[in-house]
This record gives structure tokens, sequence and C-alpha cells, in this order.
């Protein structure tokens, strides 16, 4: 009970903090535009009663209440809607604001791992735009429940008999739900193997994957399966909807067979002399009207049923992400230059989520001096990314410790730590904005500092793609935009790695394969400036760490790391482990003579 209840407040505070004044004109106007109808069936009535007993003033009375109600309807009615398309549209940034913010701001990357995280995110996204429909679904409910109210007091009044028109009503509402239901069911059945159609046409019509179509001749196969889930997809739907269709039919029977019995009733009452003519005219009115108002109450209830379920999912979001939330209480501050350096005590990590249960750093034991260049290398698999995932906080080890200055990275907070770290990976982030702000961003207090970002880009050799820009650094990137521009897959990477190198005083600087886009010649280049200002700034003390897959390049560094199967398996200067004549002895020739 308290979920539901406090989903409803949730996204009752989204709505109402988003547009409070016309939240509540929403709520106003709604009843009044709902009531008016059965109040205008009470002065049709009158009327009637007033002509057949020659009260002209009555008559005329009635005739303004019915003028009045008809007026307030039509003007609340404008404003209703108004309000309902402003609270959607303001309720709507704020709740996508919210969720940017939930699903961005996870302080480790733990819950990728978490599959029934990624249930709740995948169905978020899907139904995000119900998170702004709380106020407009009680709204409704609100409306429709007074509406059945005031219609009630008016049946019991004629005769207490016609209450069981509202009692059919509510046979009617559970028809309706239960045909809803079934079109609800079979959506969500469904919705795996809609997403399969929706990622099948994706794919088989994006420019992305248009080059492999082509030469693997896929287009006849995507066509083929995107036909046979379709036609799953349809098919269960459709049953679906048939079932429905029955429901329906019975429940249109039950309306007739109710409004038929309700106006004989009054038929023989009238006859009889208990209910006057207007009571009749009153009575049509009112049971006609019925199964429109019985209508909107399906559509409202279940509305708002979907709506709740959206608002669980998202409070059960907001108390996972608060539950993440690991840095202490009272961190320690993080130093502002390193004076022992970061040391791994026999570190043991594995993916949350592994299918084998393996681990895959088993037992580092590492130490990384103030100012050094350390490259890490090891085949594919080694664990060279996950160990640096763990540096930048993104994972915490199972056992063992990260000490940063001696003190254990679980003692500092982890956003202040993050702020000290620069990085580029191999999976650098398109950011689609002008180029000043998708450099920029690397630090953002600097994100528009137009000196700073033009160091940053001069450093990762990228100038000479920002002068071939039409406006330089205020090239806005991405063709879907009107003026933007598209780059190649290596002049991304030296953006991202400008974006990587904008922070000037890090304690540890990473590199994880930022440069694979680029030719060997080039990343040697890179990483030879990188160490050269590593080493000229020693003062700084950062810890600079590359990851390359070409030995070429790692010679240069001042300690390389060689990691096999999540252990450490050599360390050393390049001299070192060439004299030593181990395993990056063997795979440096083996890298150099395919040069050869
Ligand atoms: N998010 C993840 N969830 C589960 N397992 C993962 C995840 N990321 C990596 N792994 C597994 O962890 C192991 C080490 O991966 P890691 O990316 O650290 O290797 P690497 O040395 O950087 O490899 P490469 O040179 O190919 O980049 C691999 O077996 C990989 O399958």
């Amino acid at each position: 009970m308290r979920k539901p209840f406090q989903a409803f407040r949730e996204l009752m505070r989204i709505g109402f903090g988003a547009a409070p004044r016309h939240a509540t004109l929403q709520f106003l106007t709604g009843i009044v535009f709902e009531v008016s109808v059965p109040i205008g069936g009470l002065g049709a009535k009158t009327i009637v009663d007033a002509a057949v007993s020659g009260d002209l003033r009555l008559g005329l009375g009635a005739a303004v209440l019915l003028a009045v109600t008809v007026g307030a309807a039509l003007t609340s009615v404008f404003y209703y809607v108004h309000c309902l398309f402003t609270v959607q549209e303001r309720a709507s940034a704020v709740a996508g604001k919210r969720l940017m913010r939930l699903i961005g701001g996870a302080e480790g990357l733990t819950h990728h791992e978490n599959p029934e995280y990624l249930d709740q995110v995948q169905r978020i996204r899907e139904q995000q735009g119900q998170l702004s429909g709380m106020v407009n679904a009680t709204a409704g409910v609100l409306r429709v429940g007074a509406t059945l109210a005031v219609t009630a007091v008016l049946l019991a009044r004629v005769d207490p008999l016609l209450l069981c028109l509202p009692v059919l009503a509510g046979v009617s509402f559970w028809l309706g739900k239960l045909s809803r239901d079934l079109a609800v069911r079979a959506q969500e059945a469904t919705s795996e193997r809609e997403r399969l159609r929706a990622h099948l046409f994706e794919l088989g019509t994006s420019t992305a994957a248009s080059g492999e179509l082509r030469v693997y001749g896929l287009t006849g196969l995507l066509g083929e399966r995107h036909r046979q889930v379709s036609g799953s997809v349809i098919g269960q739907r459709n049953r679906a909807s048939w079932r429905g269709a029955v429901l329906q039919a019975v429940d249109a029977l039950v309306t007739a067979v109710g409004y038929i019995a309700a106006i004989t009733l009054v038929m023989v009452l009238a006859v009889r002399g208990s209910a006057t003519a207007g009571d009749v005219v009153l009575v049509l009115g009112l049971a006609a009207q019925l199964s429109s108002t019985v209508g909107t109450a399906v559509r409202y209830g279940t509305y708002f049923l979907v709506v709740l379920r959206v608002g669980g999912r998202l409070v059960w979001l907001q108390e996972y992400v608060a539950g993440e939330r690991r840095s202490p209480a009272v961190p320690v501050a993080v130093p502002a230059t390193l004076s022992s350096g970061i040391e791994l005590q026999d570190v043991h990590f594995g993916y949350p989520g592994a299918k084998d249960g393996r681990g895959v750093l088993a037992g580092v034991n590492l130490h990384l001096p103030p100012g050094a260049v350390v490259a890490l290398v090891g085949d594919n698999g080694a664990g060279k990314t996950t160990l640096i995932k763990l540096l930048c906080g993104f994972y915490r080890p199972d056992s063992g410790r990260i000490l940063v200055d001696g003190v254990d990275l679980a003692d500092h907070d982890t956003a202040q730590w993050r702020s000290r770290c620069s990085a580029a990976f191999q999976d650098y982030a398109r950011l689609e904005l002008p180029v000043l702000e998708t450099v920029g961003v690397g630090d953002l207090p600097r994100i528009g500092d137009r000196a700073a970002v033009g160091a940053a880009v001069e450093r990762a050799d990228a100038s000479g793609v920002v002068a071939g820009l039409p406006q330089g650094l205020d090239t806005r990137l991405g063709t879907r935009w009107d003026d933007g521009v598209e780059l190649s897959g290596g002049q991304w990477q030296r953006l991202a790695l400008g974006r990587g190198l904008m922070r000037t005083e890090p304690l540890i600087a990473v590199f994880d394969e930022p440069t694979a886009a680029l030719d060997a010649h080039t990343e040697n280049a890179l990483f030879e400036r990188f160490a050269a200002a590593a080493r000229a700034g020693r003062g700084r003390s950062t810890v600079t760490l590359l990851v390359s897959h070409r030995f070429s390049t790692v010679g240069m560094a001042d300690l390389i790391i060689v990691l096999d199967d999540g252990v450490i398996r050599e360390q050393g200067s390049h001299r070192e482990l060439m004299s030593r004549g181990g395993l990056y002895a063997e795979l440096f020739e083996l890298q150099s003579r395919g040069y050869r």
C-alpha cells in the first residue's frame, strides 16, 4: 500500500510543482464541466414541469439556470483543455530532467550489471510520457466521480429503484476494465517482440549498417524476420482485441437492458402520477448520459492505474539510486597533490552479473608512483579496462584496497575523487554539441573558456580538425542539426582526447586506447607528447596511465604492467622487461616481427 501511495504523491508533486496554478484550475474546471451535465438535466426537468403546470416564473428561472450551466460548461472546458496541456508539457520537462538525473546520477556502474535495474529503466523509458499524467488522471477520476454522485442523487429523488442504473454502470465499468486489461496484457506480453521488430526495422534501414547489409546480403533475411515477428505480435494483439470486443458487446447489452428498464419504470411512475413529465425527461437524459460517463470512468480509471504503475517504477529507481550512494557520510578530503602515489593491495574483482561467476582481477598488487607514466598491456580480456574502472571509482573491489596516499579510495567522496581524474576511452561519446562544448565538458567550470579548450585541442593534436571546420570551435557537430557537420571516426576520437586533456591538474590521467582509430605513428607521437608533458609537470604528481596494444607506444613509459588473465605477470621499464626475456619480451618480439 505504501508504494502506490508514494508513487501517487511523487507524481502529483511533479505535476503540481511544475504548474501549480494550472493544475489547481484543471481540477476545478474539470468538475464544473462534468457536473454541468446532470445539473443541465435538472434544468430541463424543471422547464418541462413548469410548462406542464403553467408556472412561467419557475420556467424562466430554470431556463436561466440552464443557460448559466451551459455557459459555465463551455468556459470551463476551454480552460480545462488549456490547463491540461500546460500541466502535461511542464510536468513532462520536470519528469525528463528527474529521470536523466537518476539514470545518469548513480555513483558507480554496478547497476548496469543488475538485470532488475536494466528492466525497470527500459520500461520507464518506454513509458516516460506517462510520468506527467497523474494530475490529468486524478482530475479525470474525480470529475467522473462527482458526476456519478450528482446523477445518483437526482435519480434517487425520482425513485430509489433507479439507483440500479449506477449499479449497472458499475458492472459496465468492470466489463470495460476487463476488456482494457486484456489489451494491456497483450501489449506487455508482446513488448519484447515489439522491441525486436523495431530493432530489425532500424537495422534494415539505418545508414550505419547499410554497408554490411549489402556485403552480406542481409536485407532479405532481416525483412523475413521482421515479417515473422510482426505476424506474431499482431496475431497476439488481435486475439486480445477480439476477446475485448466480445466483452464490450456484453457491456452494451447490459447498458441497453438497464436503459430500457429505467425508462419503463419512470413511465409507469408517470402514468400512476408518482412522477412528473419533467422526471421522465430527466431520467431519459441521465440514463443516456450514464453510459458515456461510465466509458470515461473506465478510460480514466485504467489510465490512473497505468500512470500509478510507472510512478512505482520511478519510486523504485529513486530508492535504488539512493541505496547505491556509497560515498561515506564524512569523507576524507582528496589530496591536492600525490605524495606517495596510488597503491593496489590484493585487489580482487568480478562483475556483479557475470554468468560464470569468474573474477576478472585476481589479487592485484601494484604501486603507481606520483608523476609516473605507466603503461598497461595484456591480451584482450586481460582486465586492463577493468583495473582503470576501479581506479576511477566506477566499481569497488570485492576485496583488497585501493589507497590514495595511504587513504582508502572508499573513504573519499566519489564525486570529489572523479573531479581529480581525467580520462579518454576507446568507447568515447559522440557529443553532438558545438566543438567548444564537446571538448569543454571535460572540465565543466571551464566549458566556455575558449583559451582552455584551444589549449586542450592543441595538446590532443586536434587543431587541424578544428581549423578545417566552417566555424572553428563554434561549429555544431552532427548532421541531424541544420548547420551540423559530421566528423570521421578519427576526428571524433581526437576531440574526445581533447576532452580528456581539459583538466590540467588531475591526480590520475587515464588514456584507455583513446587513439585506437589513429595510425600507429600518430599514436606514438601523441603518447610521446603526453609522457613529455607528464614528466615536465612532475611537480603536479599526476599518475598517467596508458593502455595500448602497440608496443612501439608502450616502450616509453616509466613503468610497464603486464596483465594476464587478471593477474600481474611482470612489471618494470621496457629495458628491464626486455632483459628479463619473459612474456613482455615475447609479445614485443612477436609484434616487431609483424612490422619487419
Ligand atoms: N560490464 C561487464 N560485465 C561483465 N563482464 C565484463 C564487463 N566488462 C568486461 N567484462 C569481462 O571482464 C574481462 C576483462 O575485460 P576488460 O575490458 O577489463 O579487458 P581488457 O584487458 O581491457 O580487454 P581489451 O584489450 O579487449 O580492451 C573480460 O572477460 C570481459 O568479458
